[in-house]
């Protein structure tokens, strides 16, 4: 019998990690199905079929997964945003704010040359911060933002009006409602 999954009958919830009351969306589960893994990266790419990228941005860090599997299959260069401290060369830096607290992430500060069109990757949207960050990143090297491609949307947290208001486009495979 033929297998007819969608990408979000692949994701696990996981209640209550990794605090009490969060329901975690975790996509080991999807990346762990060939079949799965090859529907999201193949779901993820379509809306930006025959559309000019030069690379793939992936956020740390399930964005690396994704990202590298996509720059693969557009034999275009990956180059990752991480969280600060952990990339070698010389980084520029953003801020940005969680559920509670603060964060940073970096990317190098040559990974992109001024005009590179870019496609931004990560398994979820939430706040829009951490992406919203790395676009900053991105933007002030001089790369142009061809759009963001998730897996899940959480629509309650309200990341997609955070991005879209940037004037940004934002592709997600599947949303969770009720965060
Ligand atoms: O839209 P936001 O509110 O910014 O949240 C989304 C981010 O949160 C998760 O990563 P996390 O910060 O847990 O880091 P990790 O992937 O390194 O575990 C997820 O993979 C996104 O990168
Ligand atoms: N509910 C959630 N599941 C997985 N990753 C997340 N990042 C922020 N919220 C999340």
């Amino acid at each position: 019998m033929p297998n007819h999954k969608t990408v979000k009958e692949y994701i696990r919830t996981i209640v209550d990690f990794p605090h009490e009351g969060i329901m975690f969306r975790d996509v080991t589960t999807l990346f762990s199905d060939p079949r799965g893994f090859r529907m999201a990266i193949d779901q993820m790419l379509h809306p930006f079929a025959g559309m000019q990228i030069d690379k793939v941005v992936g956020l740390e860090a399930r964005g690396f997964i994704l990202g590298g599997a996509i720059a693969h299959q557009l034999t275009v260069g990956f180059v990752p945003v991480r969280k600060k401290g952990k990339l070698p060369g010389p980084v520029i830096s953003e801020d940005y704010t969680l559920e509670y607290g603060e964060a940073v992430v970096e990317i190098h500060d040559d990974a992109i040359e001024a005009g590179e069109k870019i496609l931004v990757v990560d398994d979820l949207l939430a706040t829009g911060g951490t992406a919203a960050a790395g676009i900053r990143l991105i933007e002030r090297l001089g790369g142009e933002i061809v759009g963001t491609s998730f897996i899940v949307d959480l629509p309650d947290l309200g990341g997609r009006e955070k991005l879209e208001k940037m004037g940004i486009e934002v592709e997600a495979l599947c949303a969770f409602e009720g965060s």
